[in-house]
């Protein structure tokens, strides 16, 4: 994996004067009126930049409505030439595309179910060589960050560098109260893998139902992402698909008002001065943590060396089970979370079973 993609700053494409960039619209381009006028009250918030909506939609089911495909296409011109913004469509193939360019869809992006396929996602970026679009690609369904990272790559080498990611969370398997979780790691990882790719979020997938709608988005904008991509329909619960996540967009207007917008640093030297000393005492704190863990390594390896010369088994499931309950009263009395710790020591153990396979069989293990 090459840790490189030419991407251009947001604002060569969206000029946002600073502000995260919000997308917003209906999930499904249902009707003319319908979309007209949701992109009519999304406009008069003054703070949404581009209206989405789907034309064409990846259902899980045949039978389910499936977009209205090409006969949407005119509406969008509609929308587009009544609000005077830029509109965005989803697409997962390459006549998706030229159908989208040829009624000036300004943006598009490549949704999670295709994403998880890298000859659909090659198809798209040969679709695209030549043309000058924004284009922003889902994370894939599973959370699997190589994925991911493999679209960007594959649109980026078919020469687009107006590239972004919109993260709208994962489907583990897990339970959750969220309808896909969002396993905010992730995009810290791409992140700090490609520090110039724009990445914006998409609470309503993530969230599933409205009530989550606002804490999801305020994650986002407190890990600085770029932009925020929800949907929003002018009369929600009668939506042909995902009724329960779409707000109207007075209640999204609502919503905007009260997030809280943070910058990624302060030149108030009081702060500075403060944020230093405490990152110091961090870094010394986190030195003592590594220098703790490599002296406990050591301690295992040497009980290994024992119990390979007694013939006893490394894994001792009465002294796992006590550690694991007394690191995690130590926490709850110390006010850690205990899972946090739970979790930490679940590593720690998988690592001294795998030195101390080493120890006991004389070999290396992966
Ligand atoms: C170190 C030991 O071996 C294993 C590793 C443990 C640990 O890392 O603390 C605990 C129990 C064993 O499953 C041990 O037996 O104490």
């Amino acid at each position: 994996m090459k840790p490189d993609l030419a991407v251009e700053p947001l604002d060569s494409w969206i000029k946002t004067d600073g502000k995260p960039l919000i997308i917003a619209g209906p999930c499904s381009a249902e009707t003319e009126e319908q979309l007209v006028e949701t992109a009519r009250q999304l406009a008069q918030l003054g703070s949404v930049h581009v209206i989405r909506a789907g034309v064409w939609k990846p259902r899980t089911r045949p039978g389910s409505f499936e977009g209205m495909g090409e006969t949407a296409l005119p509406w969008i011109q509609r929308a587009k030439a009544e609000t005077g913004l830029p509109f965005a469509v989803e697409v997962a193939t390459p006549q998706h595309i030229e159908l989208a360019l040829k009624y000036g869809v300004d943006v598009l992006w490549v949704g999670a179910r295709t994403t998880v396929n890298p000859f659909n996602v090659q198809e798209i970026a040969d679709a695209l060589k030549g043309v000058d679009v924004p284009v922003l690609v889902k994370n894939p369904v599973n959370p699997d960050l190589a994925l991911w990272v493999g679209a960007f790559e594959r649109i980026a080498g078919a020469g687009i560098t107006k590239l972004g990611a919109i993260h709208r969370g994962f489907s583990t398997g897990e339970a959750s109260k969220y309808r896909n979780i969002p396993m905010w790691q992730m995009a810290i990882e791409l992140r700090t893998m490609f520090p110039q790719l724009p990445i914006i979020g998409d609470p309503s997938h993530m969230a599933g139902k409205r009530a989550y709608l606002n804490e999801l988005a305020q994650m986002a904008m407190d890990l600085k992402y770029d932009g925020l991509i929800v949907e929003s329909h002018i009369d929600p619960d009668k939506a042909w698909s995902d009724a329960a996540q779409q707000l109207t967009p007075a209640a999204f207007g609502e919503m905007l008002d009260h997030l809280q917008i943070r910058q990624l640093a302060s030149s108030d030297v009081t702060f500075k001065g403060a944020m230093e000393q405490l990152r110091n005492n961090i870094d010394s704190v986190d030195r003592q943590i590594v220098e703790m863990l490599a002296a406990r390594m050591s301690l295992v390896e040497k009980l290994a060396e024992y119990k390979r010369d007694n013939n006893v088994s490394l894994f001792q499931p009465d002294r796992w089970k006590e550690i694991l309950e007394s690191r995690k009263q130590l926490s709850t009395k110390l006010n850690l979370y205990p899972e946090l710790v739970e979790e930490i020591y679940k590593i720690i153990h998988m690592e001294s079973i795998r030195k101390q396979t080493e120890v006991m069989n004389n070999t290396p293990v992966a």
